[in-house]
């Protein structure tokens, strides 16, 4: 089996692990925290913090997963990895559904019951996380978080960095500006710009780039 590391170590680590156990393809040979505060998350090590990253290329580890909700650290780390000489692996729960005319990148992770209907694309580092539904021809860019529940309908683009909050709709072929947020329970009936935040039904701008 291939040797893993996954790098993160709170919640959305439980649920990659979770994931990666139930694919058993892989051996996972510990998680990185920045904290060290639990010795274990579902039976696999805490090696330490990210410094171990460099060290883990000499030691037959050759794959990684960045299993961390949020975006801007999620990205960091990717390309940190990837400039060690590891290769993203992804975390596709067996429940998941996902068509052989979808496209997923690499690093990507797909939790339980998601679906991905066809020619969508999944870019690398995102997350599709329990439940979630992207429907046809939609493109998710890298990075991106879609959080438990999500709707997208056919043709949404998403674009790099966007987090998407638990259980809100995008209307088709709206577009999710780089960086921006919408809100948990959302409707989104028009393009949302980029670094800004949206929420409610119908999904307004509470705060734009230049308040960031
Ligand atoms: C497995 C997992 O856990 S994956 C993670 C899933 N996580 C989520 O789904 C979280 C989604 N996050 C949210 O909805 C957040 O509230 C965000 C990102 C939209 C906004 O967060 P912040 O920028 O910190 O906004 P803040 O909390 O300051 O709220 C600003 C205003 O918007 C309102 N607001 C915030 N979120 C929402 C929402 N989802 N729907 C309606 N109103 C909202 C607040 O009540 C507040 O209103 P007020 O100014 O009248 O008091």
């Amino acid at each position: 089996m291939q040797k893993v590391v996954v790098i993160g170590g709170g919640g959305h680590a439980k649920v990659v692990i979770d994931s990666l156990q139930n694919m058993n393809v892989y051996e996972i040979v510990g998680f990185t925290s920045a904290f060290g505060d639990q010795e274990s998350l579902c039976g696999v090590k805490n090696i330490g913090d990210d410094t171990v990253i460099q060290t883990l290329v000499g030691q037959e580890v050759t794959g990684f997963i960045i299993a961390i909700g949020s975006n801007e650290l999620r990205k960091k780390l990717f390309n940190k990895c990837l400039s060690s000489g590891l290769h993203p692996i992804n975390a596709i729960h067996p429940t998941a559904t996902i068509s052989p005319y979808a496209s997923i990148g690499k690093g990507v992770m797909v939790a339980a019951s998601a679906v991905i209907n066809p020619y969508a694309i999944i870019s690398d580092n995102a997350i599709i996380n329990t439940n979630a539904s992207v429907d046809h021809d939609c493109i998710i860019d890298s990075h991106v978080h879609i959080a438990p529940g999500v709707t997208l309908t056919g043709s949404v683009r998403v674009k790099e960095g966007a987090f998407l909050g638990a259980k809100c709709t995008v209307v088709p072929q709206k577009s999710i500006g780089e960086w921006a947020k919408v809100g948990a329970g959302a409707t989104v009936l028009q393009d949302v710009a980029p670094y800004s935040t949206v929420v409610g039904t119908p999904a307004k701008i509470i705060k734009q780039k230049d308040d960031i």
